[in-house]
């Protein structure tokens, strides 16, 4: 709260000093500007900082009211019993076996599966957008590595679920036998997922069975490529019917490679979301879906009961859409010298928008309620087929035919033409940051959010690490916010209208975040120009006149020669009889001066005509 009040102290202060500061530039532009270059500048120094207002008092708008906090699953079951959890369906999203290796998306599977959450109520659908048989094939080894996974990690209570974070990291003192099975079980697949993605196609020795050949034989029809090839959904666990090796049952996992067609629009990851969405409705329908991006992996056992601490409490506002868990990144170098965690993104910001609101959503490390995807709080918004609907109860098992038809039929890539998907159902279409542009659409409708920051970092992910993939990253945001700032959604009119002035202009802030970059771009090269050329461009501090002449216009500089020979330039008059080096007369004293101060300074009375 004292941070609260500080925060709103000083917003008032600093506006002042911004409007003078304005107030300034408009005086100078028309009192005293009377050169063209002189206009051109004043003029170039109000835009920028008339952005760099803006977006201070954008940033601003995430200060006024921050809140965080904390949750205590241990407390969950006092007022949830863990029959009545309720089931969650976890989409995982990949593009490319080449530029996301399958063994990382496998790593990301396996730890999400292996939550501290009753395995028979978790469903995992794993979105292929490569349309590749290596991402299949490198599940094929997960589903069945994860039979002793899940019961190791549960016997062993270990932390950390993601197998490699596992085995690579030192802080395991377990030398025992199960520890060494494991841990050669888990080598001997990530072998054989990484000889296959580098080989290109699967090692015949690798596959098992006629079953498995056929499934493959999907992938090597002709014309099949991943922007041309039909739906593929392959159930890799059945939870109802598959047992890990303690008997205990399992999660279900399931491969959706959604139907692409090079003249059907695609709608990139909003896209695979919403197929994923029909495809979980057909086949589990769970009331909570996590979203999640396959680079991140879950680094917390008891992330999806922090999420139920809020979704599930009773005096939850049933206006509660969504909980949002930070994105946080792991590799990074000591004190992130380049600022690759992006902490005001992924939590400063999030946790200003808690206290109003709610966060926006991120893309991954994201639970929702199905019902969101469904219209308003107050109002739904029906699917086409009654079997997508959000509270429609699946009764037959994943792997049933009429199922799997029905699964087909919706990872079709017409299936979505003269619906509502992408516009009013579902992950929003328009933007190419589909999660800011969907969790806005969501808040706009009436939805509200909460922020998940718990010590220990709920998921890790990478961040890009060449320069090329950050610019790509950075360029591909920054269009995706201007499409919504500049669209008839703009937070500033229709946000502000929906969620508030406040929460509209904290919008306000990613969406035009890209055009942070003129006031940067000016202030990086103008200043240095106007310099070089002396001009003055900032306000001049007023100087003590000059003791020699005391006569007004004339004052007095300490200067380098460089700058006197553009004053000159300039029309200014040198007073010569007051010109004076600054050198100490002896030898020794002029080496020192040099050493001390560079080039000798000259003092002189420059007589400046108005
Ligand atoms: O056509 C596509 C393109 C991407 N993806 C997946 O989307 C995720 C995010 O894509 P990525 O290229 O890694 O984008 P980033 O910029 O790193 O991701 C951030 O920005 C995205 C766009 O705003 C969000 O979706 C992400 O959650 C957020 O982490 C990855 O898992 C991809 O596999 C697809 O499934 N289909
Ligand atoms: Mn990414």
């Amino acid at each position: 709260m004292p941070c609260t009040s500080f925060n709103r102290a000083f917003a008032i202060i600093y506006s002042f000093a911004i409007l003078a500061l304005i107030y300034h530039h408009l005086t100078t532009l028309f009192r005293h500007s009377t050169t063209v270059i002189s206009i051109i500048i004043t003029t170039t120094l109000l835009i920028s900082d008339l952005i760099l207002s803006f977006m201070w008092a954008t940033t601003t708008s995430f200060r006024l009211r921050p809140v965080l906090r904390q949750t205590f699953p241990e407390n969950l079951e006092k007022v949830l019993q863990e029959q009545d959890f309720p089931a969650i369906d976890i989409f995982i999203c990949t593009a490319d076996p080449y530029k996301e290796p399958p063994i990382n998306v496998v790593n990301t599977a396996l730890s999400l599966m292996a939550y501290d959450y009753p395995p028979e109520k978790i469903s995992v659908y794993v979105s292929d957008d490569g349309g590749s048989e290596l991402t299949l094939f490198a599940f094929m080894e997960a589903a069945k590595f994860a039979e002793c996974w899940l019961p190791f990690c549960r016997d062993n209570n270990v932390m950390d679920r993601c197998p490699e974070a596992y085995f690579s990291s030192n802080r395991h003192g377990n030398t025992e036998l199960q520890y060494e099975e494991t841990k050669a079980m888990y080598e001997s697949m990530k072998i054989r997922i990484e000889n296959t993605v580098e080989r290109g196609e699967i090692c015949p020795g690798y596959i098992i069975d006629e079953s498995q050949r056929q499934i493959f034989s999907k992938y090597r029809t002709p014309g099949f490529s991943r922007a041309n090839h039909p739906a593929i959904i392959q159930v890799l666990k059945e939870s109802a019917k598959e047992k890990d090796k303690k008997g205990d049952l399992m999660p279900n996992l399931v491969y959706v490679s959604r139907e692409k067609n090079k003249n059907s629009p695609h709608h990139f990851k909003a896209g695979a979301l919403n197929s994923l969405l029909r495809v979980s409705s057909v086949m589990t329908n769970a009331p909570i879906v996590l979203t999640q991006d396959c680079d991140m992996y879950s680094n917390d056992p008891l992330t999806i009961k922090r999420a139920l601490c809020f979704i599930s409490d009773p005096l939850a506002r049933p206006t509660l859409g969504y909980v949002q868990f930070p994105q946080r990144y792991h590799g990074l170098n000591k004190d992130d010298i380049y600022g690759g965690e992006f902490l005001r993104l992924f939590v400063a910001n999030p946790v200003g928008m808690n206290g109003l609101q709610g966060p926006s959503y991120v893309g991954s490390g994201c639970f929702f309620r199905r019902r969101v995807f469904f219209g308003r709080p107050t109002s739904m918004v029906p699917p086409e087929i009654q079997q997508l609907e959000p509270d429609n109860v699946v009764e037959k098992p994943i792997t049933a035919q009429s199922i799997l038809e029905l699964a087909h039929h919706v990872a079709r890539c017409n299936y979505e033409n003269d619906t509502k998907w992408g516009f009013q159902l579902g992950f929003r279409y328009g933007s190419l940051v589909e999660d800011y542009y969907t969790g806005y659409r969501l808040q706009c409708e009436g939805w509200e959010s909460n922020f998940c920051h718990p010590s220990r970092p709920a998921f890790l992910g990478d961040v890009p690490i060449s320069v090329i993939d950050a610019v790509s990253q950075t360029k591909r945001w920054a269009i995706g916010l201007l499409e919504v700032g500049f669209s008839k959604y703009t937070p500033v009119g229709f946000g502000a209208q929906c969620m508030g002035f406040i929460m509209g202009l904290c919008y306000a802030h990613y969406a035009f975040w890209p055009i942070l970059s003129i006031p940067i771009t000016i202030y990086s090269f103008l200043p240095q120009i106007a310099l070089l050329n002396g001009i003055y461009i900032f306000p001049e501090v007023k100087r003590k006149k000059n003791e020699i002449g005391q006569q007004s216009g004339k004052t007095k500089y300490d200067m380098k020669l460089q700058q006197l020979w553009s004053l000159t330039k300039n029309g200014d008059e040198i007073n010569y009889d007051a010109l004076r080096m600054h050198i100490p007369e002896d030898q020794n004293g002029w080496k020192s001066y040099q050493r001390e101060n560079g080039k000798p300074r000259i003092e002189a009375v420059i007589v400046r005509h108005a």
